[in-house]
């Protein structure tokens, strides 16, 4: 697949902190229309992965596309296109979510009114309405996600890359993101992911990339990726799981 026809096509990311290699040349192509799933365990390079790849972390090599468009050497086009939610909703949290929403939709310089109306029901949609003057940095876990995946909603992009979504949240707000997430691909949007959570991804995913020590290990639709069995086995294969022998812990017994 080629860079233009991909929404997201990455090459050869890399990046290293002090002595850690935290990706180690990634590539990548997500096609658009896809609900993507980057699977990995912890520390595998996820964040930094998509970091770098929504231009939020400048990578020491390689570069990153969204739709055709450089995301380093041409960021407001892609940006345009581009609909992120960061790991840990870095968000300026001492607004309510009706004013950070605000405040996102201005800062794109989006019309004035087009922001209340879809802010409005962005709120309502996502259950956030009854929040009304609770400043986002008293929110739950899940509705800091929710607020995120609103802001990164709110100009209607054509790709989503969402860090752990449904990290922390209920199963309420689980199948409500869900639904969301659901709905905007069906309308023709391309939706990437990381999550370590094989139910969400079996559940919602088209492809599937599993990425471990900073390289991708696996990748492909969910059908090539898992084959006859669970992708939790193939998960804990290609991470190389440590399985308990029993004999450990022996004075956990009574
Ligand atoms: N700002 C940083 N400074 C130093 N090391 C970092 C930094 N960010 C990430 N790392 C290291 O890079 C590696 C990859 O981290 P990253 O956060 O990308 O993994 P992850 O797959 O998102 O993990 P998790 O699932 O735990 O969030 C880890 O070894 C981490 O300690």
């Amino acid at each position: 697949m080629t860079v233009e026809h991909s929404a997201l096509a990455l090459r050869g990311l890399a990046k290293r902190f002090d002595g850690t290699i935290a990706v180690a040349g990634v590539d990548l192509d997500v096609p658009a229309g896809s609900f993507y799933g980057l699977l990995g365990p912890n520390g595998a390079g996820k964040t930094t992965t998509l970091s770098m790849a929504v231009g939020l972390l400048r990578p020491d090599a390689g570069s990153a596309w969204v739709l055709g468009h450089d995301v380093w050497q041409d960021p407001l086009t892609a940006k345009r296109l581009l609909g992120v939610m960061p790991d840990g909703v870095r968000l300026f949290d001492r607004l309510t979510g009706a004013e950070l929403l605000a405040y996102n939709g201005l800062l794109r310089g989006m019309d004035p009114a087009v922001v209340d109306q879809r802010a409005a029901e962005l709120l309502d949609v996502l259950a956030l309405g009854d929040a009304g003057r609770t400043l986002v940095v008293d929110y739950s876990a899940g509705m800091k996600k929710k607020i995120g995946l609103a802001c990164a909603l709110l100009h209607g992009p054509r790709l989503l890359v969402l860090d752990e979504p449904f990290e922390a949240v209920d199963p309420v707000s689980a199948a409500l993101i869900r639904d969301i997430l659901t709905r905007y691909a069906a309308g023709g949007g391309t939706v990437v992911f990381s999550s370590h959570v094989m139910e969400v991804v079996e559940r919602l995913c088209s492809h599937v990339a599993i990425l471990a020590g900073g390289t991708i290990k696996r990748f492909g639709t969910l059908d090539e990726v898992r084959g006859e069995r669970s992708l939790e086995q193939v998960f804990v294969e290609v991470v190389g799981g440590r399985t308990a022998t029993g004999e450990e812990l022996s004075w956990l017994s009574q």
